[in-house]
């Protein structure tokens, strides 16, 4: 549905994006994490047609959404990270507005905005002012302006920010109706765990480049497999310890709270091996696991390590 090759851009002397590449599923619900900065809004505006590229190449569908903008902007919705609303406008008339734009007037646009006010839970505002609508609805009401054309892609930069726990919850309830609905979504925040639990897919953006991408549980396993190995025995501690320094894929080896913690190598098969050995020697394992991270640490750890090995430097 969506696919982003090679795309740079650049602001002055500034690389925003440099080589991002990206391929999104129809119908899929794909979460684009990364701190500030790193090029999340750049992309999401090249995408709907709102920012150049300096290179690159955008298809939505068969669409080439650098060079014909107007094919571009039937299948797209954009939902932007800061907007304007005209608050001196009723929550209906704010959405008439946006239909007529696309050229739907009379009985068929008030059926229209009032299907879309359901579906964000807004139908009792109809009448209400703009300008009294909380964050929530607000953003809300946003969402609704972004589907009057029926987009099959829609691009939301932080649709969540700023809300309140509650208001957090309504919006990601009604994503995932949407994802329900056959609409593919693109969706960021620089909050991995908030994405994790409703995207199929996430992928980690970081100094303008795609570092990870995957299902959560697909990229948690990656991450999780440079975590220490910890090994938990019932007796027989010393012949483990003795075991494991023979194995040459063990870098180092601590007791932490009564369990064997040790640096490991090896992959999936090298564990399942070690594990046999010392049931071999008759240890009692009471467990043998790597240690899970969480998204939280997950993401510092990416986005760390990438700042280790030297992102593109801001050079304004
Ligand atoms: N118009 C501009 N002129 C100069 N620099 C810009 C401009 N727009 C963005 N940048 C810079 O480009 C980089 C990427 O910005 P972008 O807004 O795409 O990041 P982001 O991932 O969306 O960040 P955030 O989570 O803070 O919204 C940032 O360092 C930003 O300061």
């Amino acid at each position: 549905m969506l696919e982003i090759h090679n795309l740079y851009k650049r602001y002055g002397k500034f690389k925003a994006l440099d080589g991002l590449n990206l391929e999104i599923s129809k119908g899929e619900l794909f979460g684009f994490v990364g701190p500030n900065g790193a090029g999340k809004t750049t992309t999401m505006k090249i995408v709907s047609g709102l920012l150049s590229a300096d290179s690159g190449e955008v298809f939505v569908d068969d669409i080439d959404a650098i060079r014909d903008r107007q094919a571009l902007k039937k299948k797209i919705g954009y939902m932007p990270d800061f907007f304007g609303v005209y608050d001196n406008l009723k929550v209906i008339e704010y959405m008439e507005f946006y239909a007529s734009i696309y050229g739907i007037e009379g009985k068929e646009a008030k059926k229209l905005c009032y299907d879309l006010m359901e579906l964000v839970n807004l139908s009792d505002k109809a009448e209400n002012y703009v300008d009294g609508l909380s964050r929530g609805m607000k953003q809300r009401l946003c969402l609704a302006r972004s589907l009057v054309h029926n987009p099959e892609l829609l691009i939301l930069d932080e649709p969540a920010s700023g809300l309140d726990p509650r208001a957090r919850v309504e919006m990601k309830e009604i994503l995932k109706n949407l994802s329900s609905m056959g609409k593919t979504i693109l969706i960021s925040s620089h909050i991995l765990p908030e994405l994790a639990e409703m995207c199929s897919s996430i992928g980690i953006i970081e100094h303008g480049k795609m570092v990870v991408k995957g299902t959560v549980q697909e990229i948690m396993n990656t991450m999780n497999s440079s975590n220490p190995l910890v090994i938990k025995v019932l007796d027989e501690q010393d012949l483990v310890i003795r075991l494991l320094k023979e194995n040459p894929l063990v870098e180092n080896i601590s007791i932490k709270e009564g369990s064997i913690s040790i640096g490991f190598r090896g992959g999936q098969r090298e564990e399942a091996m070690l594990l046999q050995s010392l049931i071999a020697s008759k240890v009692s394992i009471h467990s043998f696991s790597r240690e899970e991270g969480n998204l939280e640490s997950l993401f510092m750890q990416i986005t760390e390590r990438e700042d280790m090995s030297g992102g593109a430097e801001n050079e304004n």
